[in-house]
């Protein structure tokens, strides 16, 4: 059976209807419409090609980014597409590029950030690109400790002017991407001096280049950080440094919707909680979840289609071999990654809808919920994106050598995707924070003060704290009541102990330090409690299709008792469950795997990647990867000719070499 046969054959034994599960996966018929349609775009379009990233020179494939960057801009407003299509065409795309911390950074901090003036100013340039905005916070020697940032940002009242200054070689701007060579802007964070008082850090908007020959303004040294990590990959990123010398900015280009600076120099702290702030967080993480969940399908759609594809031994008397997704092993590494896709998908899901309901508390001055939406968000992030890059690379090994080719789609993916680990809040710092807000919740069990949203199960801590697994029989495990007390309970205990300990040390601060490794996995207990419970909560609403709701029910399974396989440690440790329901979780577990099986190929395809989008040889809808596995070889600048360059001056001398030496 060739690759077309076999994945066909694989489709027909789905016990679901593909389409229904593609509504699903996108959230709605609306949704799966725009997606499919803006990706069908993008892949039909020659200018968007992309096999060709290995093999481009830095110089090309930076140009190359800003040529299918112009070509976007221009097709999305000539066709015209909305705010939405364009942000999915964007995404289809798959180039990462200057246009994505424009889009993505600069336009928010100054939409979340700017006075209602700045904002008419600004944004409307941005908005028609005749400004190209990037997001400058980072610097050489801080990032995680935004408090650390050096720059400075120093009111002159003689000129009504900000004089911007890097005071030395770590307080260089390092990393913001777009601002190596294309930003015309940036929204700078610096620290803030009037009178001789530092305020803290503070956002401006700032130019950098003339907007006629793109040159930098005097006063500002900028460039390219060097290559990142992978070939191709992140290199179409200009991501850059930045150093000021008393560079002066008028003062309207402090962004003051919340802290202000007057015309007399007097500092006007904001009158509205610094949480405020934790809004425009909770937007850029939830895209950072939902983007995970992409990321974790591609890897997983590639993983998959090889897998049913691929044959190792078992063959009898010249039968035919084993497919590779047969493996018990196989389907012990696969499919809780493809379960964690849909996991990660109805998490972010759920984000979505917290956004709105923090978004419209704020503008009702309810802050209440803010500090729970923020930690609840910076968790899943850390969370999301670390089991992604674990499981891109898992999926890699998965495919076994041809894994590691670049035309399997998977070195690129890892090289563009494992940083989402660091940006926008180192994954551990992000934890810490979660672990800080964990210790407060339970500091206040006993105040009387009910906890709220994902912490509401911390109110059940008397009989959390004691109760004991009712599960007897593997069946048990398919209960949702069971699965959320054994994951509750595990993440209340796992706190609860991190707090007793805290509470030996006099010095809490130092406690705290002592304790960061227990506590980073205290928050990730939580963390996984949250999407196990929204998978949960996913499937007690209505979903429609043949079959669909099955087929969850035992992903969303398969990901519960996949966690407590790997976190058995923590599960006994804390007598949430014991070893004998620890085995018959493993039993089911491998039940659940054998039910997916049929089902495996049908379940990603439903993510409706076209071809284009996973980039991948191994991957591809129809199978057919030995022939065009040859053709991508082929295709290698060494193979264009038979004898290589360097054979006359090197390979020859070598080997007609007489040599004279008396070891030989
Ligand atoms: C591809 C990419 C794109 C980026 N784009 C931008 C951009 O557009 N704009 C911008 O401003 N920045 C950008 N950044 C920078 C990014 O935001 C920072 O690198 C990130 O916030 C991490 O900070 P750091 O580099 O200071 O790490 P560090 O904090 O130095 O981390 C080093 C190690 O120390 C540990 N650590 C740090 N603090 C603690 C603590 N309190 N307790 C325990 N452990 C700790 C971390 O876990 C990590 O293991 C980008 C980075 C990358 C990789």
């Amino acid at each position: 059976m060739d690759g077309d046969d076999q994945l066909a054959h694989e489709r027909s034994k789905a016990e679901f209807n593909v389409d229904d599960m593609k509504i699903v996966w996108a959230g709605s018929r609306h949704a799966f419409e725009v997606s499919n349609r803006m990706s069908r775009l993008v892949a039909s379009d020659p200018v968007f090609e992309k096999s060709n990233r290995a093999v481009m020179t830095r110089k090309e494939l930076f140009k190359n980014t800003l040529r299918k960057s112009v070509h976007a801009w221009k097709l999305i407003n000539e066709l015209p597409l909305s705010e939405e299509e364009s942000v999915m065409f964007r995404y289809f795309m798959d180039q990462p590029g200057f246009m994505d911390l424009h889009w993505r950074m600069f336009v928010p901090a100054i939409k979340g950030q700017g006075t209602e003036e700045q904002k008419q100013k600004w944004l409307s340039l941005a908005n028609k690109m005749k400004i190209i905005g990037c997001y400058a916070q980072t610097e050489l020697g801080h990032g995680s400790n935004v408090q650390g940032l050096e720059t400075t940002a120093t009111f002159d009242p003689q000129t009504d002017q900000f004089i911007l200054h890097s005071p030395t070689q770590t307080s260089s701007k390092w990393w913001p991407g777009g601002l190596g060579k294309v930003s015309t802007h940036a929204v700078v964070y610096a620290r803030l001096i009037t009178n001789g008082k530092d305020h803290g850090v503070h956002g401006f908007i700032v130019q950098l280049r003339n907007l006629d020959d793109h040159s930098p303004l005097p006063g500002i040294t900028i460039g390219d950080i060097g290559v990142k990590f992978g070939n191709g990959a992140y290199n179409s990123m200009d991501n850059g440094f930045l150093m000021f010398d008393k560079f002066r900015i008028p003062r309207d280009q402090m962004l003051m919707r919340l802290s202000k600076v007057t015309r007399e120099g007097k500092y006007v702290p904001s009158d509205v909680p610094r949480q405020l702030m934790y809004g425009t967080m909770v937007s850029v993480r939830q895209t950072i979840v939902s983007n995970a969940s992409v990321a974790m399908a591609r890897a997983v759609c590639i993983a998959t289609r090889y897998s049913a594809v691929r044959r190792q031994f078992g063959s009898q008397n010249g039968g035919i071999e084993t497919q590779v997704i047969d493996y018990k092993t196989q389907q012990n590494r696969l499919f809780p990654l493809l379960a964690s896709a849909y996991a990660f998908r109805f998490v972010g899901e759920w984000l979505k809808w917290l956004y709105t309901d923090v978004t419209q508390r704020l503008e009702a001055s309810d802050f209440a919920t803010l500090p729970e939406a923020h930690a609840c968000t910076a968790g899943l992030k850390s969370m999301t994106t670390s089991a992604t890059s674990d499981g891109i690379e898992e999926c890699r090994k998965l495919c076994g050598g041809h894994g590691y080719l670049w035309c399997s789609g998977l070195p690129e993916l890892f090289a563009v995707y494992v940083p989402a680990c660091t940006y926008e809040g180192d994954n551990v710092v992000l934890q810490l924070q979660v672990a800080r807000f964990l210790m407060k919740s339970v500091s206040q069990l006993s105040s009387g003060k009910a906890p709220a949203g994902t912490t509401a199960y911390m109110g059940r801590a008397k009989h959390l704290l004691q109760c004991r697994s009712s599960v007897r029989k593997a069946e048990d495990w398919l209960n949702p009541a069971m699965v959320l007390e054994a994951f509750e309970a595990r993440a209340l205990r796992m706190a609860v102990s991190c707090a007793n300990n805290l509470s030996k040390f006099e010095n809490q601060e130092q406690g705290f330090s002592e304790l960061l490794a227990d506590l980073v996995e205290a928050a990730i207990a939580h963390c996984q409690l949250i999407v196990v419970s929204k998978f949960i909560v996913k499937l007690e609403g209505e979903i429609k299709g043949r079959g669909v709701k099955n087929q969850l029910k035992n992903l969303c399974y398969i990901y519960a008792l996949h966690l407590i396989h790997k976190h058995l440690g923590d599960f006994l440790s804390t007598n949430t469950i014991t070893s004998e329901q620890a085995s018959v979780a493993s039993q089911q577990l491998r039940s659940l795997y054998s039910q997916v099986r049929p089902n495996a190929v049908a379940l990603v395809d439903a993510f409706d990647y076209t071809d284009h989008y996973l980039g991948s040889v191994l991957g591809r809808y129809d199978g057919n990867v030995y022939p065009k596995l040859f053709e991508e070889a082929l295709k290698d600048p060494l193979n264009d000719s038979v004898v290589p360059d360097g054979y006359r001056e090197y390979i020859r001398p070598l080997i007609k070499q007489k040599l004279r030496s008396a070891r030989l």
